[in-house]
């Protein structure tokens, strides 16, 4: 992430302590997990020795069938436990993975709030909701099967290691050597491996961003006929993951395969070798015979380690993703409980000499310095591209300013609680955001444990009551995915209702710009007048009607507060204002003779 700690710098044995810290309870109850794996993997190679004795003592002193059933149920006795050993490994270790990876999901969706908007719109959504999800699985993955597997094989290695140079240390050193090119070859193909993996999950997350972009935006998608292009976009997405997949699957292939190889090996060479000790009579039958259950019980492992390594990999190229979103500072840091409340009167706010670039870029306010009084009513207005938006995004401390410090009700707003902020400090949206579910379920993000009686109250007050009776099903409306099912100037009507809910003391409106119905607009404009009303207000203006009633209006040219004043005053100073509001005027005048010819 763009302005991380740099996870990419991490070694794997990092990566695991850093994720296993961030995840505490995967360390739950460790200790006793260990144990069942390593009882399960002593208790698989019963079987060849209980083979060898039998074998020897029956071509020593002929079958004695009371012996060889005891010694088979002994046997059976074992396997039983050491599949209750392996069915308890595998559940303890599912709980304490579940458990450990809700943490690391809960932390991460936590953080993804808390990064700013700068953080949130240079790094595209859809990869940030691939480390929440697909790159958590992937270490779930991990940790269930291939952390524990890792474990559980070499366990069976050492143990199949000590039990075959107990039966014959000149077999043992020359199964190892069979595999020691393998092994030492791991040490080439890990980093080529850890590579390929971190570029798979890369895939993975730009993948999903452009196949979620047009989801998101498939209305444009569709109004600009731009289906083809976009199709392309996310078939190059599939195809540069697929390629980068088939890319480490080859790497995974080659020391596949070559396990493979040198497990034949080892099996050819252990029973010829075998087979000459046991001629020069070194080494009993039971011995050759359980010596190759034993290269299989060490092959297996080996294979499965190699396997389940380069998975590793890929889960550690996850890990790592969610360990740079989680440790992606946020810059944008609420003070917590111990920072400062705003109490509930009106508020003024006061920026002293306030600059702010976005990350990367030039300067796009500059020595903002200017008072906003309790009650008052503020125009913001300017010129498309003239910094009103990033002015209002710094009031309601959506962003922190480069330099310079910005006041409300006599705190700075870095040490004002979010809680207490996000109460008292209301921004509106030019499109509020619905959710799909019904009016009230979208009133109530103003007011939670608002009543229906009290949501029917507050439509009231703000004279849309009239509205409200033409919806089907009123306060049960379902409004549709996003609001679709209202039209654009009625979900201007449900922003400003759930903002009058919210009851704020300083509200921060961007006003719509999109064309509605004469009704709407002039509910639109009486709920406004009401939502206004004794509170501190500032107003991103893009009608004329909303300066000229401004207490106040700040006009913005190039990231400067170049004039300020009140509608009479600014209209006859031939300055900026003076240019805006003419073409205000010509372009109402156009407007309004268009709605004649229609
Ligand atoms: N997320 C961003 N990253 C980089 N630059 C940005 C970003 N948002 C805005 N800008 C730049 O900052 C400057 C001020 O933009 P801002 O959105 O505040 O203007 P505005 O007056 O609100 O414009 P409009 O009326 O079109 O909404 C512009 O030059 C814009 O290109």
């Amino acid at each position: 992430m763009s302005s991380g700690i740099d996870a990419r710098d991490l070694t794997a044995w990092q990566i695991i302590r850093k994720g296993v810290a961030l995840s505490p309870a995967l360390r739950d109850g460790i200790g006793v997990t260990l144990l069942l794996a390593a009882l399960s993997t002593v208790g698989s190679s019963v079987v060849p020795i209980v083979i060898q004795v039998m074998v020897d003592r029956g071509f020593e002193s002929g079958v004695d069938r009371s012996e060889v059933w005891s010694y088979v149920a002994g046997a059976a006795v074992i396997v039983g436990l050491t599949g209750a050993c392996a069915y308890a490994t595998k559940v303890r270790l599912f709980v304490a993975s579940e458990r450990g990876l809700a943490q690391l999901r809960i932390a991460a969706f936590r953080h993804v709030h808390d990064l700013s908007m700068l953080t949130q719109s240079s790094e595209r959504r859809g990869s940030l909701v691939s480390r929440v999800t697909s790159d958590i699985d992937q270490v779930s993955l991990f940790v269930q099967f291939t952390g524990m597997m890792i474990v559980v094989s070499v366990g069976q290695m050492l143990v199949a290691t000590v039990i075959m140079a107990w039966y014959s240390w000149q077999l043992t050193i020359i199964v190892w050597v069979c595999f020691l090119p393998l092994l030492w070859s791991l040490r080439y193909f890990q980093p080529r491996l850890s590579a390929a993996y971190d570029h798979v999950r890369q895939t993975v997350g730009e993948m999903l961003a452009v196949i979620a972009e047009p989801v998101v935006g498939a209305s444009v998608v569709r109004a600009y006929n731009i289906e083809r292009r976009t199709q392309q976009r996310i078939d190059g997405g599939i195809d540069t993951n697929l390629r980068a997949n088939v890319r480490a699957q080859r790497l995974v292939a080659v020391t596949f395969a070559a396990a493979g190889v040198a497990g034949g090996l080892a099996n050819a060479s252990v029973i010829v070798v075998g087979v000459l000790l046991g001629v020069a009579g070194q080494l009993s039958m039971g011995t050759v015979i359980a010596f190759a259950f034993l290269v299989s019980l060490f092959v297996g492992p080996v294979q499965i380690a190699t396997q389940v390594l380069t998975e590793a990999q890929n889960a550690i190229a996850s890990w790592r993703r969610v360990i740079d979103l989680v440790e992606t500072p946020a810059d944008v840091v609420d003070p917590g409980p111990s920072g400062a409340t705003l109490p509930h009167e009106s508020l003024g706010a006061t920026f002293r000499d306030v600059q702010f670039g976005y990350p990367g870029g030039s300067l796009v306010l500059h020595d903002v310095d200017v008072s906003l009084d309790a009650r008052e009513r503020i125009a913001v207005v300017g010129e498309t591209g003239s910094g009103k938006t990033t002015f209002a995004k710094l009031l309601t401390r959506l962003m922190d300013p480069t330099s310079g410090s910005i006041l409300v009700g006599g705190h700075d707003l870095r040490t004002i609680s979010f809680d207490s902020l996000r109460r008292r400090v209301v921004m509106v949206p030019q499109e509020g955001f619905l959710f799909d579910a019904t009016l009230a379920a979208n009133l109530r993000y103003g007011k939670r444990d608002a009543t229906d009686g009290e949501l029917v109250e507050a439509i009231e007050k703000l004279e849309l009551r009239g509205w409200l009776d033409t919806l089907p099903d009123g306060l049960a409306s379902e409004v549709g995915e996003r609001g679709e099912s209202l039209s654009s100037g009625e979900r201007q009507l449900v922003a400003l209702t759930r903002a009058y809910l919210a009851d704020p003391d300083l509200l921060v409106l961007d006003e719509a710009t999109s064309a509605v119905d004469p009704q709407t607009e002039m509910r639109a404009t009486r709920a406004l007048e009401r939502l206004l009303s004794g509170r501190t207000s500032v107003t991103i203006a893009h009608r004329l009607s909303t300066a000229e009633v401004a207490d106040r209006i700040l006009v913005f040219d190039a990231g400067r507060i170049v004039e300020q004043g009140d509608h009479a005053s600014l209209v006859t100073a031939s300055g900026v204002y003076t240019r805006l509001h003419a073409s205000w005027v010509a372009q109402s005048h156009l407007e309004s003779a268009a709605r004649l010819d229609t």
